[in-house]
């Protein structure tokens, strides 16, 4: 083991390759090769077996477990006190492929899809380590940098928790959007709906616009890869079925039962403390929505990152007498971290101009477009 190694990724141009290797060059400060078939300027599978010490498949998960087999006989036993590892949304499968090597092995799962910021702070990874023991130190350099909150799990209970997670969820949303389709000519598209939002529907909508504008092979591996997804579908279908049947039942019974089995029972298997919290986040989600869609608003980007910048900026609204409703930190589509912060209605129009102008002139901060 070696303790700055050389990082070989396979499906280096994809998106997770890509932001894998900013990641480990710049902030872990390793030397990355990287082979893939859609970058003919990429080093070949031979050059990756001779040179890297961990070897990270970010393929396709359908053909993922092929192409590690693939690479288990191109490697033919160098891998031999190396480190592989994969970060595919499946795990048993690639990883079951990696254990057939004699490498280390460690599946790894973030909860994410590559993200704007240079970690993955804030968010989940999964981590199933298979096969690991003279790369342990070097795997927690790895988790600390990434700066993932790392959930270990094996690869099969991994499968099973993620038919729920990621399979069930996508679904249901993937079905709404379904819905929606086929509601459009009579109530108009989204746009035409939006003025009737709950907080709920503005959530979903976000949801499933956020599920069509990720890569499609993802969602599509991830409902048919898992063995674990078609029985989880049938007991989502039975609990519409149900719910189908109640409705259309439509007597006291009916809405007895319903209210029971959907509502109580459902209530209860949940029990107080977490309803209690998720209520809350929802509660907060809500009214952070309704900040972030406030149109008496500016977006400030900082330039400099040092104690007393946020201080100065509230300074110069002081100075105009404008007072704040809201300020959030967040991140525009680049990534950039910029302030919003939102104005109390009514606000002195003239004043909020003078107060943005100032803060772009004055360089404390660049004033973003809405
Ligand atoms: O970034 C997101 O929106 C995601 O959550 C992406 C998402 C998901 O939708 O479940 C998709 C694929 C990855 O396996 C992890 C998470």
């Amino acid at each position: 083991m070696s303790a700055a190694p050389v990082v070989g990724i396979v499906g280096s141009a994809g998106a997770y390759g890509r932001w894998l290797r900013g990641f480990l060059q710049q902030r872990m400060g390793l030397e990355v090769i990287g082979h893939d078939p859609a970058d003919p300027h990429s080093d070949d599978p031979e050059v990756l077996l001779q040179r890297a010490d961990v070897l990270i498949f970010s393929a396709p998960i359908r053909h993922t477990p092929a192409l590690i087999a693939d690479y288990v006989a191109r490697s033919a036993g160098r891998e031999a006190g190396r480190l592989w590892l994969d970060v595919t949304s499946v795990k048993s499968a690639p990883v079951a492929a990696m254990l057939a090597s004699q490498a280390e092995v460690v599946g790894l799962h973030p909860m994410t899809a590559p993200p704007k910021a240079p970690t993955l702070k804030g968010r989940v990874m999964v981590v199933c380590e298979a096969r690991l023991a003279r790369w342990q130190p070097w795997l927690a350099q790895l988790c600390a940098a990434l700066e993932a909150e790392c959930v270990r799990a094996t690869p099969a209970h991994h499968d099973q928790v993620m038919a729920l997670v990621q399979a069930m969820v996508h679904a249901t949303h993937l079905a709404q959007a379904g819905v929606l389709r086929e509601y459009a000519p009579l109530l108009g598209a989204l746009p035409a709906l939006m003025p009737y939002r709950s907080a709920s529907f503005e959530l979903d909508t976000a949801i499933i616009a956020r599920i069509l504008s990720l890569n499609p092979a993802i969602y599509e591996d991830i409902q048919f890869g898992n063995p674990h997804v078609a029985p989880m579908l049938d007991r989502l279908l039975a609990q519409l079925q149900q719910l189908r049947q109640q409705v259309g039942q439509g007597d006291d019974a009916a809405r007895a039962a319903f209210r029971q089995q959907m509502l109580l029972d459902n209530r209860d298997s949940q029990g107080e403390a977490v309803l209690a919290e998720g209520n809350y986040t929802f509660e907060r989600v809500g009214y952070l929505l309704a900040d972030l869609t406030e149109r008496n608003a500016i977006s400030v980007h900082l330039p400099e990152d040092r104690p007393g910048s946020l201080r100065e900026l509230l300074h110069v609204f002081e100075r105009h007498a404008v007072s704040l409703a809201s300020i959030h930190s967040s991140r525009t589509p680049a990534g950039e971290v910029h302030f919003r912060v939102g104005f109390i209605a009514g606000s002195d129009p003239t004043a909020l101009l003078a107060a943005a102008g100032e803060i772009d002139a004055s360089g404390i901060g660049r004033v973003l477009s809405r």
